[in-house]
């Protein structure tokens, strides 16, 4: 790794929390608030039931909020969607896009994903765009080129470290408690960093490449050390301040 970037912990609520999970939130925010935020970059992807709620609890703590999907337009006849225009209105400043449940449940494809990214760069959204391949994929020994053929078709042009983020999501360690190996992490995301530097030059560096799949407080430290790891998306262990806040804390 060439640079070190600022490490990025962004929480994935998933289809979970009512408003009672603000006082949560709240925790963050305070602790990113006394000091945190200083070092690491911290995230929260609640419900979009809750963005605006978030990004109002929140407030300048530099806990940061983000939707978990949007729409590839700005507004329209689309119900029951949701466009990064309205996340950015409700205070949120990044989107998830691309994440293996939403390929999986809606069949979302590369191309969709790339369009969802370009929508939340249209409206001012940094993209965590997710990536990562089935346990068959890895079983077959196509790991690389399943995440490979992913990048490709869902980053689109002109990305750079201020409006993408990468997560290397492998399909199987979501909500297993399994986790690669440190040295399959350390081979994903290297191949990951050359294949953007191929693409972007030199400037892809400041790409920051998260790795999600089941983190929790006791691997953090370990995932976090591998070379172009340069943060988490954390699933499961983010509902829980107490949880998310050691993660944050093996980061800084
Ligand atoms: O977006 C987050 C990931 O899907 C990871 O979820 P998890 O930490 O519950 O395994």
């Amino acid at each position: 790794m060439t640079e070190k970037n600022t490490p990025l912990i962004a929480g994935n609520w998933k289809m979970n929390g009512l408003a009672t999970a603000l006082g949560e939130l709240r925790s963050m925010a305070e602790a990113a608030a006394g000091g945190l935020a200083a070092s690491v970059d911290l995230a929260i992807c609640p419900p979009a039931t809750l963005v605006a709620a978030a990004a109002a609890a929140a407030g300048d703590s530099g806990l940061s909020i983000g939707g978990q999907d949007c729409h590839t337009a700005a507004s329209g006849a689309h119900t029951g969607d949701i466009s990064a225009e309205m996340l950015a209105d409700s205070g949120a400043r990044w989107v998830i896009v691309g994440h293996s449940e939403r390929r999986a449940d809606h069949g979302e494809s590369d191309a969709l994903v790339r369009a969802k990214a370009e929508a939340a760069w249209r409206a001012g959204l940094i993209a965590i765009v997710c990536v990562g391949e089935t346990e068959a994929e890895r079983k077959a020994g196509k790991a690389l080129d399943v995440v490979g053929a992913q990048l490709a078709g869902s980053v689109p042009d002109g990305a750079d470290g201020a409006r993408l983020v990468v997560a290397y999501e492998p399909v199987w360690a979501i909500g297993t408690g399994l986790t690669p190996t440190v040295d399959d992490v350390a081979e994903m995301h290297s191949y990951m960093r050359k294949d953007l530097q191929g693409r972007f030059g030199p400037s892809a560096a400041s790409i920051r490449l998260l790795y999600g799949g089941s983190v929790k407080p006791g691997n953090a430290g370990e995932l976090l050390s591998v070379d172009n790891v340069d943060g988490a998306l954390v699933g499961g262990a983010s509902l829980k301040a107490s949880d998310f806040l050691a993660i944050a804390k093996a980061a800084g």
